[in-house]
């Protein structure tokens, strides 16, 4: 049990980069989509809910054999936390060696959580999107900032639109898009304007009632007539984490085929999924895998709750490269 590294937040951030993220979340997404025999194991989260307080702690444990990462997240959820000026999403990620059990490492999973669920609604992205030029966020917090950065990274987003329930956070935003990215940004102040020209929608909030409605969306940009011409558009959606909460519209939903990141995720935790009764078309990995087109003639959704495998290949990647920098750091 001793001298087990920690590796904190900058660390974290300094040793994972979106492309190689992306590459070995697309596999292990699939493999988990095979079933059994993807080597992926991974249960439900365990969530103690602090009703008190309106948070939760939730434990995340998962094997993904192809990558040898065994690892377990935990996390702590409390929304209340904005008004404290505290992080709303606190995390530690254990890993493990696969083949003893022995601890290996320990380290920040704020990053990760960030890191992770950006490149995975890039990936559905990637798959199920046409076009990429205009991205429309709604909100502004970490995960709004991370998808950001991940899709201005990876799409050739000429423009980007935000939308968040209070402005500041928007105009925020909005300097870091302008400032860092360099990439023309607008603010809006209704969520409807916001989305009406975009390629590429992610609603990342603290939502509980839906902010998204039915005629929010339209399914295709009409270009010409010929169906070539016409380009699908996407909506990642990564908020409403708990049964009761929506940040989709039962009618958007309904209307839209619906992506998971994983079936039992969305029908045990998903409120847009549970509330609206609305029928799941199939888990990401299977479009990755082939064994699920892309349907083109509807509206596209991309659900995700967060998976614990997403959480032990970037803890492994971060393993890697630390050991790495060791190795080249001796002299
Ligand atoms: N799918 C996943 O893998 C995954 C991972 C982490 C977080 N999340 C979820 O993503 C969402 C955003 O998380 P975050 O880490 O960016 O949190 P954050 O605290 O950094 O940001 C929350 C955002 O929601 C906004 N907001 C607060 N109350 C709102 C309301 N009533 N209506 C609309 N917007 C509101 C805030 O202004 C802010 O922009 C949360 O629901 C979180 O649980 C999902
Ligand atoms: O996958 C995650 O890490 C988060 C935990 C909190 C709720 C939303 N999903």
């Amino acid at each position: 049990m001793n001298n087990i590294p920690y590796y904190g937040p900058a660390e974290v951030k300094a040793s994972l980069k979106y492309e190689e993220l992306v590459s070995a979340l697309e596999l292990a997404l699939a493999d988990f989509s095979k079933g059994p025999e993807g080597g992926v194991s991974q249960p439900l989260r365990a969530t103690a809910e602090v009703t008190k307080f309106n948070g939760f702690l939730a434990a995340m444990p998962a094997y993904v054999s192809s990558r040898q990462a065994l690892a377990c997240k935990l996390v702590t959820f409390y929304p209340n936390n904005t008004a404290k000026d505290l992080d709303t999403h606190m995390a530690h990620i254990l890993l493990f060696d696969e083949t003893s059990g022995e601890i290996k490492a320990i380290m920040d999973g704020e990053v990760i959580t960030a890191m992770r669920t950006a490149a995975v609604s890039a990936i559905a992205t990637k798959y199920l999107a046409e076009k990429y030029e205009i991205l429309a966020v709604l909100g502004s917090g970490v995960q709004a900032t991370a998808h950001t950065e991940a899709f201005c990274k990876m799409f050739p987003i000429k423009k980007v639109n935000i939308w968040n329930h209070r402005t500041e956070g928007a105009e925020k935003l909005a300097r870091y898009v302008k400032e860092s990215l360099g990439i023309e940004v607008q603010v809006f102040t209704d969520v409807q304007s916001c989305v009406e020209e975009a390629d590429i929608i992610n609603a990342a909030t603290f939502a509980t009632e839906p902010i998204l409605k039915e005629y929010s969306m339209k399914p295709w940009v009409h270009i010409n007539y010929r169906r070539s011409s016409y380009h699908l558009r996407i909506l990642t959606a990564v908020g409403a984490p708990r049964p009761q909460w929506q940040e989709l519209s039962a009618e958007l939903m309904n209307n839209s085929t619906v992506y998971v990141d994983s079936f039992l995720s969305a029908t045990k935790e998903s409120g847009d999924v549970i509330k609206s009764g609305a029928k799941i078309y199939a888990e990401i990995g299977e479009v990755i895998l082939g064994t699920k087109k892309a349907e083109i003639n509807k509206k596209t959704i991309f659900k995700s709750l967060g998976l614990a495998l997403e959480d032990a290949v970037s803890a492994r990647l971060v393993f890697d490269v630390m050991e790495q920098n060791k190795k080249t750091a001796k002299p």
